[in-house]
């Protein structure tokens, strides 16, 4: 039977620095997170000296250039990190993601002096970076945002509060939208607001289903003051920032899903083989064999799905959106829905925690609603169909 590792290189001929990077990523998530996911899941512990290690492997700034201590790698390449990363913990990975997403955003639309002052210290991930774009009041409706700016001298006056921020009280800055003008997406401004800020606190953990290794709070603005000097871009450039965010981090997420759902596979294509029921294996069953053998070839659909979307976004083409808005509805459910097979798989095995199925299946839940809902996707997806 194929490994995943010969399934997933196979299909895409990826080339030896990509097998490479691949490589990496599948050797840390092994010795690294793998042996400590399912203790950090079930006492909600924040791995920050794990998530710093991969600092030092160039994954504090994976498509981030090079003179500011990024990587200077590809979407697909991120991609590949963000799926073997997902194959020891969906959850960490995940995180890894949106630090990611942070770091380009000051990267790619921050001036010269912002890149210096901040994007070194993310790169090596002595920094944390966190996105703060939803709030109690909005979420798919995200122009709607309320957090309000008010311009005093050379500061911003921040008032309002951000909702479900993955690694808020963790992270040392927080990209942050916010209202500087008139309603809707053109009076919206993107802040780099450091954890120190005056004014700045943050609510309690949330308790969740999945992603239990990761704290999500509230980030509350009262009075907080944030130099102007901290504005990505001019007044009013927020929107088009935070989309551009998403474009890649839906990628990233669709890639944890497919780590996730292939690891879970992969521990169901292992118990089929070893568990017996009426006298044989139970993948000798047929409509185990055909549960199986649906499994892999929606997965496999999945990979080449999101693959080309990385290498639309890479390429800057003009319908790269909608391709990760495809990718990222497909992949996520499609993961989801195979991850719940291998739990169903593994019968009340796959129930117990120390099987490892039921977080895989916790945690890839999360991924049909955050970065976009599944149907906000197919909002995107048919606006570029039918122009608009
Ligand atoms: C797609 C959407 C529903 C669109 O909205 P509207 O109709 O209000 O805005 P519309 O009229 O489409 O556009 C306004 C301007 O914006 C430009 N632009 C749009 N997309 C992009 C883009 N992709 N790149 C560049 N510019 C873009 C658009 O061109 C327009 O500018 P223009 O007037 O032409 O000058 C948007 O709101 C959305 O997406 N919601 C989901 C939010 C959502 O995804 N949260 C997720 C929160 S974060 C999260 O969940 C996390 C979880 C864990 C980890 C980290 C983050």
């Amino acid at each position: 039977m194929d490994s995943s590792v010969e399934s997933a290189s196979g299909q895409f001929e990826l080339n030896e620095d990509q097998l490479a990077i691949q490589d990496m990523a599948r050797a840390f998530a092994a010795d690294r997170v793998a042996p400590n996911a399912l203790a950090w899941d079930r006492d909600k512990h924040f791995p920050a000296d794990v998530i710093r290690e991969t600092g030092p492997l160039g994954m504090g700034g994976i498509y981030v250039r090079e003179d500011v201590g990024g990587s200077g790698l590809k979407r697909l390449d991120a991609v590949l990190i963000f799926e073997a990363l997902s194959a020891a913990c969906p959850a960490f990975s995940a995180f890894i993601s949106i630090h990611n997403m942070g770091t380009w955003m000051i990267d790619l639309f921050g001036n010269e002096e912002q890149r210096q002052r901040f994007v070194p210290r993310l790169t090596s991930m002595e920094w944390l970076a966190s996105y703060c774009l939803t709030e109690p009041n909005s979420g798919s409706d995200a122009a709607a945002l309320k957090t309000r700016a008010v311009r005093d001298g050379d500061h911003y006056v921040l008032n309002g509060a951000k909702q479900f921020i993955s690694g808020a009280g963790d992270s040392d800055v927080y990209v942050t939208m916010v209202r500087t003008g008139e309603d809707g997406p053109k009076g919206i401004s993107a802040l780099v607001v450091p954890k120190d800020s005056p004014g700045l606190s943050f609510g309690a953990n949330e308790y969740k289903m999945g992603w239990n290794m990761q704290s999500t709070r509230q980030v509350i603005f009262d009075n907080c003051r944030v130099p102007v000097a901290n504005r990505l871009g001019e007044e009013g450039d927020g929107f088009r920032i935070a989309m551009g965010g998403l474009d890649g981090g839906r990628l990233n997420i669709a890639a944890c899903s497919l780590g996730g759902a292939q690891s879970a596979l992969d521990k169901a294509i292992t118990y089929a083989a070893e568990r017996k029921a009426f006298g044989k294996a139970i993948n000798q069953f047929q409509a185990l064999q055909f549960k199986l053998a649906d499994m892999e070839t929606e997965l496999s659909a999945a990979r080449m799905l999101l693959y080309t979307a990385a290498s639309k976004l890479d390429h800057k083409t003009h319908d790269a959106s909608k391709w990760s808005a495809m990718a990222k509805r497909f992949v996520t459910d499609t993961g989801f829905n195979v991850a719940n097979d291998a739990l169903q798989i593994h019968g009340g095995y796959g129930y117990l925690h120390d099987y490892g199925i039921e977080k895989i299946v916790r945690d890839l839940r999360v991924h049909q609603i955050l970065e976009g809902t599944n149907e906000i996707m197919r909002v995107i997806i048919a606006r570029h169909m039918t122009g608009r």
